[in-house]
């Protein structure tokens, strides 16, 4: 298979390395991976995350196993395996679909690859298609809010919603950021942050609580965010900590963008309440850990509720941008996204 390079995946010298997020911004630490297990660890400690990447981070093993001579057994049982891993994001489910009809293939091995292939080097196109639609959307001095993370680190280009930003700047270079941490996993301090200085682009942490008296100010513009996966009908899962921010921007009247490429729109799911949502480690939200070692600060037994993701509802949306153009409510209510696929 033929080198491949992100910025937080790549196939190099016929060797499956992932940097590991989890210590990012201040360690980088990129972890090769040639069996199934270990990518499953990436994948449930986030160490590879965001909805794409871990699409891509299982084609690419899955591909990786196939030319090291797997057989159609193990490499079927490695495709189930991989997508039994996080359940809200569908671009694994759309890439180990993809997979699978190559599996069938006669010489199954060059379809694998070149699935694997295709489906990497296609999100890095449909990353610029986003950023394109989305940047038309964003005005000179703008000040945006965004949540999570969703640039290149969880893509094969240059992210999502933060690919928007990104192109945003390179158009008006005085745009301003709004980022929130993203409790409990810190994705935006910790790795949006990262990005948007590597960019530099302008921008500001914030708390995740601290969101609603800014808008309050209008100090808010606009507001980009992510998904893991969109309904037929236009409900959305994304980070937890999103659909409040959709109720907020709808209060304060500002418009609520959902940035991600055909591969997050699932249409054989009806609507939000019918998207599975990750329950993570309560661990994750006594305390944190990361780069820097690890805090505990609630009581060692405390109950908690700690889902991944949450679902925001189509009517709290101002636009869909994705890599086919930009949908506002009108469009996704007569059903113009089930039209794309
Ligand atoms: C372009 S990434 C989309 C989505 O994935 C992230 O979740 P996680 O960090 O748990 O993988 C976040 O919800 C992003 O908005």
């Amino acid at each position: 298979m033929q080198d491949l390079i992100a910025s937080s995946l790549k196939y190099q010298n016929n060797t499956l390395s992932v940097l590991d997020q989890y210590l990012l911004p201040h360690q980088q630490v990129w972890h090769e991976c040639d069996d199934v297990a270990s990518m499953r660890d990436l994948i449930l400690s986030l160490k590879i995350r965001g909805a794409p990447l871990i699409g891509l981070g299982a084609s690419l093993l899955v591909a990786h196993l196939a030319e090291q001579g797997t057989d159609k057994v193990a490499l079927a049982q490695a495709i189930d395996d991989l997508e039994a891993t996080r359940p809200t994001a569908v671009n694994l489910m759309h890439c180990m679909a993809k997979l699978r009809i190559a599996l069938q293939q006669d010489d199954y091995v060059t379809a694998i690859v070149s699935a694997a292939v295709t489906l990497f080097n296609e999100d890095i196109a449909l990353c610029e298609s986003m950023a394109n639609h989305g940047a038309a959307l964003v005005s000179s001095g703008d000040n945006i809010l965004t949540h999570c993370n969703t640039g290149a680190l969880a893509t094969a280009g240059i992210g999502t919603a933060l690919g928007v930003i990104y192109k945003a700047q390179q158009r008006h270079g005085d745009i301003h950021v709004w980022v929130d941490e993203t409790r409990p996993l810190l994705q935006g301090g910790r790795l949006t942050a990262f990005e948007l200085e590597r960019w530099q682009v302008p921008y500001t942490l914030i708390c995740d609580n601290m969101a609603a008296s800014l808008m309050a100010a209008g100090k808010v513009d606009k507001i980009f965010v992510g998904a893991d996966r969109i309904a037929a009908n236009g409900d959305f899962a994304n980070k937890v900590g999103t659909y409040n921010l959709a109720v907020l921007a709808h209060f304060h009247n500002i418009p609520f963008y959902v940035v991600a490429p055909l591969t997050t729109l699932d249409v054989n799911t009806a609507c939000g309440a019918d998207i599975e949502i990750e329950q993570r480690n309560s661990a994750e939200v006594r305390g944190v850990s990361g780069s820097f070692g690890e805090a505990l600060w609630a009581p060692t037994n405390a109950n908690v509720y700690n889902p991944a993701f949450d679902v925001t509802p189509a009517k709290l949306i101002t636009g869909w941008v994705l890599d086919t153009g930009v949908y506002d409510q009108q469009q996704v209510l007569v059903g113009e996204l089930k039209r794309l696929v």
